[in-house]
């Protein structure tokens, strides 16, 4: 597995690798892997002849400074999962790197950004738009991999390669879950024991409101009941619990507004916050 931390050495490579007619996998990632980013190689590997994993901690989508210093960074460790995973490249670039200046361009995307992550992170979506696009521009993948679990994201990123012509596929995977049913996510490593063992309430709280609202109880109902659930759970502090048509992330009112629903949560576990949702 070759790594680079430089963008002419990566085009380098995978100009050779074009010439000889190779396909290329793109997983752009933030590091610290777990099996969730591993299930995304996996995939790559089964529809590509070469798979390049980014790993980039990209201060441009972060609006918490806070959030953006304590974020784990184990390159290391990393490059070892990568490697076992038969990877075939790791783009790992500095931020000078990838901001020689700051970027000035601004990326409006309509009311796919008014909801959620981008209601509750100013700027967050901008950032993810021009550094995806900045690895699409770099890579040129002919597919490039995202995790059902950031659902804004993918529809965010499905938006702007279609706006902007982007020739790549976009592949989306679903969610990989601890055996408790928490979603893996770097943030995990972040959680306190006892913070950890509360977390699976996550997805046990989302299974349940799918239920109810599968059986016909009032979605504003069943909103209402989870915003009582958390606030009476010692740890959580929930930042939003959203009914969305899955297509366009606008919140429903029946069932029968979308073609599919998502069940979208974001809350704080202490000082951490966690997302996750569930499609139906
Ligand atoms: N549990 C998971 N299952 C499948 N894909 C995942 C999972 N967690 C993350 N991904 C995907 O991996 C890619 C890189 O995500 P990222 O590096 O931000 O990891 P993360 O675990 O989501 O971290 P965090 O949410 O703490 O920022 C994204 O497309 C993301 O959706
Ligand atoms: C897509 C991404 C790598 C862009 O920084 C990030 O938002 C992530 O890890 O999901
Ligand atoms: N996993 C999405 C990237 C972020 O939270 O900033």
């Amino acid at each position: 597995m070759e790594v680079f931390t430089s963008i002419p050495s990566l085009k380098n490579f995978l100009l050779q690798q074009r010439l000889q007619n190779k396909s290329i996998g793109l997983i752009p990632t933030m590091g610290a892997l777990h099996e969730g980013h591993i299930s995304l190689i996996d995939t790559a590997k089964i529809q590509n002849d070469i798979v390049v994993c980014s790993i980039f901690v990209n201060p441009t989508q972060f609006n918490n400074p806070e959030d953006l210093a304590k974020y784990p960074r184990t390159l290391e460790e990393d490059c070892v999962m990568l490697e076992n995973a038969g990877c075939s490249a790791v783009f790992a670039p500095s931020v000078e790197e990838m901001y020689p200046e700051k970027p000035t361009l601004t990326i409006n995307f309509g009311l796919l950004e008014t909801v959620m992550e981008g209601a509750s992170r100013p700027g967050h979506f901008n950032g993810v738009g021009i550094v995806v696009s900045k690895l699409f521009n770099i890579v040129e993948p002919h597919r490039a991999y995202f995790g059902q679990k950031d659902l804004q994201q993918v529809m965010i990123v499905k938006r702007m390669v279609e706006d902007l012509s982007f020739n790549l596929e976009l592949i989306i995977c679903p969610t990989i879950r601890e055996t408790d049913g928490l979603a893996m996510s770097s943030r995990n490593r972040r959680l306190g024991e006892e913070e950890r063992a509360h977390a699976p309430i996550i997805y046990k709280i989302l299974l349940d409101a799918k239920d109810k609202i599968q059986n016909g109880d009032d979605i504003e109902e069943v909103k209402e009941s989870v915003q009582l659930e958390f606030h009476v759970l010692a740890g959580f502090e929930l930042d939003y619990f959203e009914v969305v048509n899955t297509k366009t992330l606008q919140p429903i009112h029946t069932i029968a507004e979308a073609g599919t629903t998502a069940l979208c949560i974001a809350t704080f576990l202490g000082p951490v916050r966690l997302i996750d949702n569930i499609i139906f």
